[in-house]
């Protein structure tokens, strides 16, 4: 494996190109706590390790790139939820963000219930083993056979979106001879900081019914005339990789709005108020996300505070996070491939995945740090952009980053905080195969999601 340094590329203290990087950090080894899963560290040598195993281990075993999941990590991370909720809460864990079905079982396990948002997450979710009635259905447009599916394993809540699902899962209900208990989920008007692609309770967008439109309201009014329905509550999902608490704020207190004013109108006082997920995780060391018992805390205190101001008995509270459990649970390891040092500007690292694996960076500009793993390094930090192999100059993966400047082809590189969202959104394009997932615990590794083959590929290809 050849060491070469590359002193074009821009070094510490030069003048650099635009970007978003920040300052190299003072130690290029070091593993910050605050991205990385709890397992991870160095050993002896400097390499790696994550659950006991090393990553050149890992490496060999499995090939690169492949997402590595610390197991238990995202059990911590799911009991915690759990924990800071107690029994007065119910924690969905949003399976959009990473589904398998290990995970489920990992929840199952932990006391956890999941949110699918299609047909295909619920069947996961039931084959490996999770209850129905411990399943919630979301979707802005679920067809009347996923709504047929949901209602026959029973699931626990469907979170209605539109005027005409109502009717459409009134009458799949009731052709089962069910009475389906239901959410409705609405559009609470609040712009949360967040990028526009992941802010879901602003006016004009796709999900919900609007509260200050008056459609939430006629919501309530449809569900409540249908025999096979069972309003339950009300459900608000304001968006994702969320800090400010101020939104969940304002969304709590127009949520509980409208459970007084349905108590006003129809008699009734909702049991349940579900307010979503979109809690935050670090991605780099600027992001300072909170605690779970932190925002469970402040959450129920809200709900407590505006319902003893409506005087209404507080709802039972849900609430769906994703990235935050797995999220932070999950590298990429990646092996370089090309190192390119552009003179000025700063040095190209090919790695043998991309945008294929991490569409995140290219979609929301969304930004991600990286570490040398196979190897400690004492050269000087060199600016990078990690790109991947696709046909694709926006093909980036970590957009701007310090990486050691002896960098070279056979390293291995791992990007932290990838759990959420990447192998979820992974594609094919170039006819890329999807890396695979590898749980890691104990000083073992295992394969939960398999590495996809060529023969994949070509067994959907049917010429
Ligand atoms: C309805 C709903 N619940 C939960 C989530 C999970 O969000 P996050 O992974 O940001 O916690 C999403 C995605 O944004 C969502 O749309
Ligand atoms: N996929 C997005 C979040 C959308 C969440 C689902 N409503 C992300 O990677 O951040």
């Amino acid at each position: 494996m050849s060491r070469s340094a590359h002193p074009a590329g821009p070094r510490h203290g030069d003048v650099l190109p635009e970007g978003h990087y920040q300052a190299p950090p003072a130690d290029l080894n070091a593993l910050d706590p605050k991205v990385w899963s709890r397992t991870v560290g160095r050993d002896a040598e400097g390499v790696v390790t994550v659950g006991g195993v090393d990553v050149r281990t890992l490496a060999a075993e499995f090939g690169t790139p492949a997402y590595v999941m610390d197991e238990a990590d995202f059990r911590a991370r799911a009991r915690a939820w759990r924990d800071a909720f107690g029994d007065s809460a119910d924690v969905y864990y949003a399976g959009k963000a990473f589904l398998s079905k290990a995970v489920v079982r990992w929840l199952h396990e932990e006391g956890l219930n999941v949110d699918v948002c299609s047909s295909g997450e619920l069947h996961v979710a039931l084959a490996a083993g999770m209850p129905g009635e411990r399943i919630a259905l979301h979707g802005n447009n679920k067809s009347v056979q996923e709504l047929e599916q949901a209602v026959k394993a029973g699931v626990g809540h469907v979170v209605v979106d539109s005027f005409q699902e109502i009717a459409r899962l009134a009458e799949v209900a009731g052709a089962q001879g069910v009475r389906q208990p239901v959410l409705i989920r609405v559009t609470v008007g609040v712009e949360a900081h967040t990028h526009e692609f992941i802010a879901t309770a602003h006016e004009d967008q796709k999900f919900g019914l609007s509260l200050s439109g008056g459609l939430a309201a006629e919501a309530v009014r449809r569900v409540l005339a249908e025999p096979s329905l069972e309003l339950r509550g009300i459900h608000s999902h304001i968006g994702s990789q969320i800090f400010d608490f101020a939104g969940f704020e304002v969304a709590a207190r127009r949520v509980v709005g409208l459970l007084a004013e349905v108590r006003d109108e129809h008699g009734v006082e909702l049991p349940e108020v579900d307010l979503g997920g979109g809690l935050g995780i670090a991605y780099t060391a600027e992001d300072d996300p909170r605690e779970p018992a932190e925002i469970a805390a402040s959450l129920s205190e809200i709900v407590r505070r505006e319902c003893a101001a409506a005087e209404l008995t507080p709802p039972r509270i849900s609430v769906e996070p994703g990235r935050a459990i797995v999220g932070p649970t999950a590298f990429t390891l990646y092996e370089v491939g090309t190192v390119k040092a552009l003179e000025g500007l700063r040095t190209y690292v090919s790695v043998d995945g991309g945008m294929s694996d991490n569409i995140r960076t290219a979609l929301y500009d969304a930004e991600y740090s990286v570490a040398l793993v196979s190897r400690t390094s004492e050269a000087e930090p060199m600016l990078v952009r990690v790109v991947g192999k696709h046909c694709e100059s926006g093909d980036i993966v970590v957009r701007d980053a310090f990486l050691p400047a002896d960098l070279a082809p056979g390293d291995l590189i791992a990007v932290p905080a990838t759990g959420a969202y990447c192998r979820s959104m992974a594609s094919n394009y170039n006819h890329a195969l999807k890396p695979p997932v590898l749980a890691v615990a104990d000083g073992s590794a295992r394969v939960i999601v398999r590495r996809e083959t060529e023969e994949d590929l070509l067994r959907l290809d049917i010429g």
